[in-house]
């Protein structure tokens, strides 16, 4: 990966925050609140993780704050525009033009090659790929002849390095992953989380990740805890073991 480039505007500091932020599904008797009044800030630049029992909101929160679903009380900011005064169209722009996304599965057009789905988004958006930026992550998913491949004749990191180039290449404000490496076996998300980390340290990449692996959370610049809808630790400069030491103190369950 070449030198950092994080584009010629002078950004602020924080590229996503969620202010007093609750969610609440359903009503009466069937109600549940899987955010309970969450502020939260995500450095620009950095790599946070997500983590937290099953149930405790992390998906949730991830929704809220690249705005696929809507708040029930409280704020969503990405860089400085509030998510929760936009109309639908407003918020399928800004999601298109300044978020990116990792999903466990693939999601690759299995028709086209490796490289034709990487530059996909922006052929649809009908927008001119920066091509120096392109070159950039195209050299640093390190697929090398293997673009013009399609995704059957990839191994699955390799396709999941795909996705995250095909995110990266609109150069997004920040890059959500859910559970990126809950497909892979544990050197293909080796392979996946080593690729996140280089696009956080040489491309200035921010990524937000929800994962159930201490392996992958330790490769974070910071890890969130959720428990029951509310932030309730964080940690800094995380390890494999210290990540597994947090998480078996929650209700002595160690699942996740
Ligand atoms: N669309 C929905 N309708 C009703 N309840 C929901 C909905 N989505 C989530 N919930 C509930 O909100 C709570 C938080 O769910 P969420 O998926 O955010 O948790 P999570 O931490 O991501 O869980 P997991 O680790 O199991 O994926 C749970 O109790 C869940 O059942």
């Amino acid at each position: 990966m070449s030198t950092a480039a994080t584009g010629s505007h002078v950004p602020t500091r924080t590229a996503a925050r969620a202010v007093e932020l609750t969610k609440v599904y359903g009503s009466g008797e069937t109600e549940v609140r899987a955010l309970d009044g969450v502020d939260v800030e995500i450095p620009r630049g950095r790599f946070t993780a997500v983590m937290g029992p099953s149930g405790s909101g992390k998906s949730t929160l991830m929704h809220c704050l690249a705005g696929l679903d809507t708040v029930t009380d409280g704020k969503v900011f990405v860089g400085d525009v509030d998510l929760t005064g936009l109309k639908d169209g407003q918020l399928t722009r800004l999601r298109r033009d300044k978020i990116g996304f990792i999903f466990q599965a693939f999601n690759l057009l299995p028709t086209l090659t490796a490289l034709e789905n990487i530059t996909l988004p922006s052929d649809i958006a009908g927008r001119k790929p920066d091509t120096a930026w392109l070159d950039t992550v195209v050299e640093a998913v390190g697929l090398g002849d293997r673009l013009s491949h399609r995704p059957a004749e990839l191994s699955g990191g390799q396709q999941q390095r795909v996705a995250c180039a095909r995110a990266l290449a609109s150069r997004p404000e920040l890059i959500f992953g859910d559970e990126p490496t809950g497909n892979l076996d544990s050197r293909s998300g080796a392979e996946v989380l080593g690729f996140l980390r280089r696009s956080v340290d040489e491309l200035g990449q921010t990524i937000v990740m929800v994962s159930h692996d201490p392996t992958a959370a330790a490769y974070a610049d910071h890890v969130l805890f959720l428990q029951d809808g509310r932030i309730v630790d964080e940690m800094p400069e995380p390890t494999t073991d210290k990540v597994i030491e947090r998480m078996k103190a929650f209700d002595g369950r160690q699942d996740g």
